[in-house]
């Protein structure tokens, strides 16, 4: 039975994570703490966050002294800022912790994509090197059994990554026209306490960070090709819409296409495949999967790819890990 703490308990992400491992049957002890100054320390987390009424009622920690966690934990999740990980993760490693970090501080092996991307000077190469990235339905099980530290993905390179992979895999696309993604996130995506121009009266619909986005890195990295990436924030609170469009090699059939996706997804029970049809945004929102269609014409195919990016995004895709890691099965405490 595993002991366990989450930092950032009190955030989206770490309330879902909180649902989740209460009901987990390896969990014997949960752990929430908030940041050592947080207005929310001392108050049970169903008194922040109302929908866990009657369901959890423990009480959310300032992390004053991490050691003194780090000492009695056996896991952490990290659901907070990369600044916080960046700072914080080496010490829970050095306690023998295993560390699933939600942030994006350790996804990518190159340090200098954290200076261009991220605005700070990664001081920890030995941990990006050592560190394996969550993408459930790829990692390799035997590599992540032996891992102390799991990078999960982060919500659009989770979307886009499960539409395209099987596609660059299997060699399908003729790589002279890019994959163009156009994705669209709710407000949730920038977390509990949004910038103004984020908030749903200001947003509408609006596409930010072109070419700029900190997660083109990371996707191009992990999926081997390049692409354009171009977000867009939506006036509604959860869920992430992926429609990529990309052209195919010369006499790519439509069946050979369902086929690979078949090949690579029908044992992967959180991917729902769509065969004639696209996947809509409201059939995912609390829900841990991540559903895939697609239309051809031609030489061309437009991939629809949802999620809820709380879970598939971030929280239940960390839980699949922790299943996968521990050897329980991967929807544990998920369906
Ligand atoms: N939202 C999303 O869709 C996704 C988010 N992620 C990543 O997951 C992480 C969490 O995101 P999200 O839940 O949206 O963020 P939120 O802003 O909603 O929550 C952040 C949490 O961290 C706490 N916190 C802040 N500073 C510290 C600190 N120094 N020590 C301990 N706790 C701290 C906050 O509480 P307090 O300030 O009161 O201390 C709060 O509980 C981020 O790295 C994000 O990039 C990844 C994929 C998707
Ligand atoms: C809508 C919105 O603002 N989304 C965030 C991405 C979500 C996220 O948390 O990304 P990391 O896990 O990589 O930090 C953004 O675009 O920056």
């Amino acid at each position: 039975m595993l002991k366990i703490l989450i930092i950032g308990a009190s955030g989206y992400v770490g309330v879902e994570l909180a649902i989740y491992l209460s009901k987990h049957p390896k969990v014997s002890n949960i752990t929430l703490s908030v940041s050592k100054n947080s207005k929310d320390a001392h108050f049970t987390i169903d008194k922040i966050h109302k929908k866990l009424k009657n369901i959890i009622n423990l009480k959310l920690e300032p992390l004053i002294k991490p050691e003194k966690f780090a000492k009695n934990v056996d896991v952490v999740f990290f659901a907070t800022d990369h600044i916080v990980s960046h700072t914080l993760v080496p010490l829970f490693l050095s306690y023998k912790c295993i560390v699933f970090d939600l942030s994006g501080a350790f996804r990518i092996k190159k340090k200098e994509i954290y200076t261009q991307f991220y605005n700070f000077q990664h001081q920890h190469p030995e941990l990006l090197n050592s560190a394996i990235y969550g993408l459930a339905e790829f990692v390799n099980v035997n590599e992540i059994k032996k891992k102390s530290l799991i990078a999960i993905p982060g919500c659009y390179p989770t979307a886009i990554q499960i539409g395209l992979k099987p596609l660059v895999l299997s060699n399908l696309l003729d790589l002279n026209y890019l994959p163009v993604v156009n994705a669209i996130s709710g407000i949730s995506g920038a977390g509990k306490n949004p910038p103004f121009k984020n908030s749903s009266c200001e947003t509408g619909l609006t596409p930010y960070k072109l070419f700029q986005h900190r997660h083109q890195p990371e996707i191009e990295t992990h999926l081997g090709i390049p692409i354009i990436f171009n977000p867009h924030l939506g006036s509604f609170c959860r869920g992430i819409i992926a429609t990529i469009t990309c052209r195919l090699k010369k006499k790519i059939q439509k069946q050979k296409i369902f086929q690979t996706y078949y090949n690579y997804y029908s044992n992967k029970p959180l991917i729902r495949l769509y065969e004639d049809n696209i996947p809509n945004l409201i059939s995912v929102i609390g829900l841990p999967f991540c559903d895939l269609g697609f239309i051809t014409k031609k030489q061309y195919i437009v991939i629809v790819v949802t999620e809820d990016n709380l879970l598939k995004g971030a929280a239940s895709q960390a839980i699949q890990c922790f299943n996968i890691k521990f050897g329980s099965i991967e929807t544990t405490s998920l369906i």
